[in-house]
């Protein structure tokens, strides 16, 4: 009922395929569902500030969206992105937040200090090796922090198949919160937080050909609370 890397990776450019979707729209259902996740988890009313942590690739991508989202919402985001993309993609996430007057800072664990929540959207599915710099102090600070901390698709550091690093930064990162998009990766057994999954839009026949089910979301929700290992509550 898990997704591989190898099997994610496959899937996403089968969506874009043969599934007609374009990479914009898959960003935008995957911030959403990360946005609605956070509401869920941390109402505004227990503080409206929160840390988006964007890494440079697609993770990044959902950080950006999710940002927006809450914005909207009325929460008080600031990103850290460090490594800026020059792909137009997330050039235009960016502008958009910029035009939201959402505020990009540089120092991430300075504004850890005064935040209440964070996003962590550096890595996902991609990952692999040694966390290389400027992020090790980021996974550290996030390791460290008591400031509960929501992971996009996979906790940053986190191999994708052998969950948390054996030793060094991220051994000891667990995520209070973790929002597999589409559908769980193998790393899941190694999670014990609350755990969404975001992908109401796959069809049937996908899910079907890559072996996991579409669980039931309810209303108008576009994630769904499981149990840590991708069981149903
Ligand atoms: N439907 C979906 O499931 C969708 C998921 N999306 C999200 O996309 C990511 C996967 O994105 P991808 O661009 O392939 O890679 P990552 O963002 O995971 O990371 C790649 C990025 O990180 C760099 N990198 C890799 N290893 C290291 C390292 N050891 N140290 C430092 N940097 C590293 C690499 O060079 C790249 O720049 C998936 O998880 C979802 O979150 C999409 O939004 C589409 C729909
Ligand atoms: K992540």
């Amino acid at each position: 009922q898990t997704l591989s890397a190898k099997a994610a990776t496959a899937l996403d450019k089968e969506l874009m395929s043969t599934g007609a979707f374009s990479i914009d729209q898959l960003m935008e259902l995957a911030g959403l569902s990360v946005s609605q996740a956070v509401y869920r988890v941390h109402p505004i009313s227990r503080g409206p500030r929160i840390l988006v942590a964007v890494g440079p690739g697609n993770n990044g991508g959902d950080g950006l969206v999710a940002a927006r989202h809450l914005r909207h919402y009325g929460y008080q985001p600031t990103v850290y992105y460090p490594k800026r993309s020059k792909n137009e993609l997330y050039q235009r996430l960016a502008k958009q937040l910029e035009d939201l007057h959402v505020p990009f800072v540089d120092d991430f664990p300075a504004a850890l200090a005064s935040t209440d929540h964070v996003v962590d959207a550096i890595f996902g599915f991609s990952f692999s090796g040694e966390v290389r710099e400027p992020f090790p102090a980021v996974i550290q600070a996030m390791q460290d922090t008591k400031v509960p901390v929501t992971s996009v698709d996979a906790p940053s550091s986190w191999n994708i198949k052998e969950g948390p690093p054996k030793s060094g930064v991220g051994s000891a990162f667990h995520p209070d919160v973790l929002v597999s998009l589409t559908a769980p990766k193998p790393l899941v057994k190694y999670f014990t937080g609350r755990h969404f999954i975001g992908g109401r839009f796959v069809t049937p026949a996908i899910a079907d050909k890559y072996g996991f089910d579409v669980p039931d979301y309810e209303g108008i929700d576009q994630v769904v609370e499981v149990g840590p290992n991708g069981h149903k509550l």
